[in-house]
């Protein structure tokens, strides 16, 4: 700054604002009195300058130039106010360096975003980047995304030839929008590079979780390509039913089923009520041979001792009280086909005998018949209880045990299966909806961590019934934790106590609390809505009613589903 005699720099903010003038209270103060008070503004934004005459008396003039309205300075422009002269230099900032963060803080990261994902009811995602064979150093290839990601946006090595992108407040259709220019710079380095994305709050709300699905997703990806997450993926056909699969655990017990169902030897089941037992055992079915031929399941605590024989093996008429007509037991119907018997550690010891006869002979008898019949038998048989202990405690035969445990798989319980439950609860929610002609809900981040920290004692089906619930009880474009069954929301042994029935008043203690997220998280909702209606639909002038960003306004507007009455306008 050339100021009479004397010359001075100023050193200036990169983002900012400052008044020049010769009044009190401006920034830059300068001494000439043909400089007005308040002669001119200079704002900077991201470090490009703007100069704004204030009305001056003598005006201003930028390379010789008398401007009018805001002009922009270049390196080396010369602003003339008055008697006072300004050379505008900028010194050309590299781009920041983007840091390249191990495994272990990139996942501290995650934690920290999934976090606010969870509090403030935002979204995220987590993009893994498969590279294929590339010779290209990791380092390099991070600075070939260059200006595709934003300042917030962090990298992470996710080992030799696997990088991991965190991009706050992108849900995933977003962060396929930003993903897909990226692949294009990396094609020429890593040909055969891979995207997959996964979102928090429906892929997930644990760092683990996300960045494991993250990185299942992307190689499921075309060579150059990207996919995004989504429980689609994760539908295993079996014919006319399906089954949902996406844990680790679960991946590798249904490969083994796979591998197992070719060949006639039984397989015992381990796993929880309701952890899908039974559908194991119909893919270890409709991946044999025998897939043509009958499925017979038979729950063996459900029937009463007396009956078990004879539903089990079949009866000829007269063989005992009722027994009216002859009929054949469930082993000769399965015949050629697959049995399965749930609850197996509960059949009386005198028909586990029978049993034992049966699968060794391939032959049955039925009750008050002499003659013996062939079968053809394949048995699955599941259980909740350890078959071992069983044999211990005398409860069950040990023999039978080593013939039917011939394969042991282990379904794990739904509590640890991070990965699926939060898919399992969309689908579920989504084919409930579907069943009365309604498309479902998003499931918001609260209501995911309530169904996350439940311990699920009845597995699927009693996540089945909670969404069936949750399905008369959600009427608006969100999920929330408040449509969920009471049960859900506290400890178990706690007394519930009855919701509000009337929503207090500001300033009001409520009568039960709730997430304050919810709350604020409404509150957001119907302020948007408001500010929309009074804006006509047009989302600029909403966002600026109520002082919110426009690019955040956008966002929350498509995740609330606000209606545009105006849509049209802009
Ligand atoms: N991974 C899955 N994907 C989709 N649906 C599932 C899955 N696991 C279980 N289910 C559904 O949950 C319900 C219970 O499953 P299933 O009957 O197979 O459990 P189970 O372990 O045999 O139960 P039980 O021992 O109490 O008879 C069924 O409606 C089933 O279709």
């Amino acid at each position: 700054m050339m100021d009479g005699s004397t010359s001075s720099i100023v050193p200036l903010p990169r983002d900012g604002m400052l008044t020049i003038g010769r009044g009190a209270g401006v920034e830059l103060l300068v001494q000439d009195a043909s400089v007005s008070r308040r002669h001119a503004r200079l704002t900077l934004v991201d470090g490009e300058a703007r100069l704004t005459d204030l009305d001056s008396h003598n005006g201003v003039r930028v390379n010789g130039e008398r401007i009018s309205g805001a002009q922009v300075l270049h390196n080396g422009d010369v602003a003339v106010l008055g008697g006072v002269t300004l050379v505008f230099h900028r010194r050309d900032i590299p781009p920041p360096q983007r840091l390249l963060l191990d495994v272990a803080t990139l996942r501290d990261r995650l934690a920290e975003e999934l976090e606010r994902v969870l509090r403030y009811e935002r979204a995220m995602s987590v993009v893994a980047l498969a590279l294929g064979p590339t010779d290209v150093p990791l380092a390099e290839l991070v600075r070939a995304l260059g200006d595709g990601l934003r300042l917030m946006d962090l990298v992470g090595r996710g080992g030799p030839t696997q990088l991991f992108i965190l991009l706050p407040e992108l849900a995933a259709d977003e962060a396929e929008e930003v993903v897909q220019p990226l692949l294009e710079r990396l094609a020429p380095l890593a040909p055969e590079v891979r995207a997959g994305i996964a979102s928090a709050p429906q892929d997930g709300l644990d760092a683990d979780t996300l960045i494991s699905a993250a990185r299942a997703v992307a190689l499921t990806a075309p060579s150059g390509g990207l996919r995004v997450s989504g429980p689609d993926l994760y539908q295993l056909s079996l014919g006319e039913r399906s089954v949902m699969v996406a844990d680790e655990a679960m991946v590798h017990l249904f490969e083994l089923l796979r591998r197992l169902a070719p060949s006639p030897i039984p397989v015992l089941i381990h796993g929880e009520t309701g952890a899908g037992k039974e559908l194991a055992a119909w893919a270890v079915h409709h991946w044999s041979p025998r897939a043509r031929q009958p499925f017979i399941a038979l729950n063996c605590a459900a029937l009463p001792e007396s009956l078990v024989e004879s539903e089990l093996f079949g009866a000829e008429r007269g063989a005992y009280s009722g027994a009216v007509t002859s009929r054949a037991g469930l082993l000769e119907r399965a015949s050629g086909g697959t049995l399965f018997l749930d609850e197996v550690a509960e059949l009386p010891l005198a028909v586990q005998a029978k049993l034992l006869r049966a699968l060794d002979q391939q032959r049955i008898t039925r009750l008050g018949d002499s003659r013996e019949r062939a079968v053809d038998l394949r048995i699955v048989a599941a259980t909740h209880r350890v078959l071992a202990d069983e044999v211990k405690a005398g409860r069950f035969r040990q023999d039978l045990f080593f013939r039917l445990s011939a394969s042991i798989v282990v379904l794990p319980p739904l509590r640890n299966r991070p990965r699926e439950l939060p898919l399992l609860a969309t689908r579920l929610l989504q084919e409930a909806l579907a069943r009365v002609g309604r498309t479902a809900p998003r499931i918001s981040a609260a209501a995911m961590e309530v169904l996350r920290a439940h311990p699920w004692p009845g597995n699927v089906r009693e996540l089945k019934n909670v969404m069936e619930y949750a399905a008369t009880t959600v009427d608006g474009p969100l999920l929330e934790a408040s449509h969920l069954p009471d049960s859900l929301q506290r400890p178990t042994g706690d007394e519930p106590s009855p919701p509000p029935a009337v929503a207090p008043a500001q300033g009001e203690t409520p009568a039960s609390f709730r997430p304050i997220a919810e709350e604020v998280r409404e509150l957001e909702y119907r302020r948007m809505r408001e500010a929309m209606e009074a804006a006509g639909g047009v989302q600029t002038r909403a966002a600026q009613l109520i002082g919110m960003p426009l690019r955040t306004f956008k966002f929350k507007a498509r995740r609330y589903q606000l209606p545009r009455p105006r849509a049209d306008r802009e």
